[in-house]
């Protein structure tokens, strides 16, 4: 029998209620991402994809539907429990790469480790991970002190090192130049391809969405 995948989600609503006013973000969304997938998300500004990362990340609660994350039935969890899910199971990269200025690169990635508690996967993972990203020689500097594109890889460091069972990744090239892009795409496909790291990126670019296995298409709430 096949494996389950690694994300399920099935009949998923998300509705915002702005005053009077209710926007409905997703519309019913049925996806199955099995492991060692790259998927993309692609679709037009407003047509659900940072809404559904948020949820898939146990960032935001969903309205209606089922989603299993790696096992776990996410519905009707608590903020509590979802956080712990994100701590343990998740990894994420954003567009703006979120490193906090004052700590070095190698504290940036660290801090991972006290917030995650996995310590016992974590150096030789770490070390593993640097060397694919090729920034082992820059972890003493501050993010300032890194290219935009270094700095990208330092975040995807970060998001993989407590070995998630999905990298949610949010434009992660949305802040570099092609060049850039084009590099840090090739290593997300190549952790894909080396770890088998199971792997979910949002983009509204179809360049970027190219280098996934699979690309999904969102529209209006709806995949399409
Ligand atoms: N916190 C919120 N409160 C109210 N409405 C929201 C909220 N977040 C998103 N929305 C609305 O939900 C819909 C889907 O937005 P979402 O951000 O998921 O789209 P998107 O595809 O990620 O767009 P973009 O590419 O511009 O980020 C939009 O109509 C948006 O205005």
């Amino acid at each position: 029998m096949s494996e389950p995948p690694i994300i399920e989600v099935r009949s998923l609503t998300k509705t915002y209620q702005v005053g009077e006013v209710a926007v409905y973000a997703l519309r019913g969304v049925d996806l199955d991402i099995r492991k060692g997938e790259f998927v993309a998300i692609i679709g037009a500004s407003g047509s659900g994809k940072s809404t559904l990362f948020h949820i898939l990340g146990g960032l935001t609660p969903m309205t209606t539907g089922t989603v299993q994350l790696n096992g776990r039935d996410m519905a009707g969890m608590t903020n509590a429990e979802r956080t712990e899910l994100r701590k343990t199971t998740v990894g994420f990269v954003f567009q703006k790469y979120n490193l906090l200025p004052t700590l070095s690169a190698e504290d940036n990635i660290r801090i991972v480790q006290y917030i995650g508690g996995r310590n016992t996967v974590f150096d030789q993972a770490f070390q593993e991970i640097l060397k694919l990203l090729g920034i082992t020689d820059r972890m003493k500097h501050k993010p300032r002190a890194l290219s935009g594109g270094q700095q990208q890889r330092v975040a995807i460091a970060r998001g993989l090192v407590n070995s998630p069972a999905i990298l949610l990744a949010d434009e992660p090239t949305g802040n570099l130049d092609s060049e850039n892009s084009a590099a840090v795409l090739k290593l997300i496909k190549d952790l894909n391809r080396r770890l088998g790291q199971t792997i979910l990126m949002i983009t509204h670019d179809a360049d970027a969405a190219s280098y996934a296995d699979r690309i999904v298409k969102m529209r209006d709430g709806r995949i399409v």
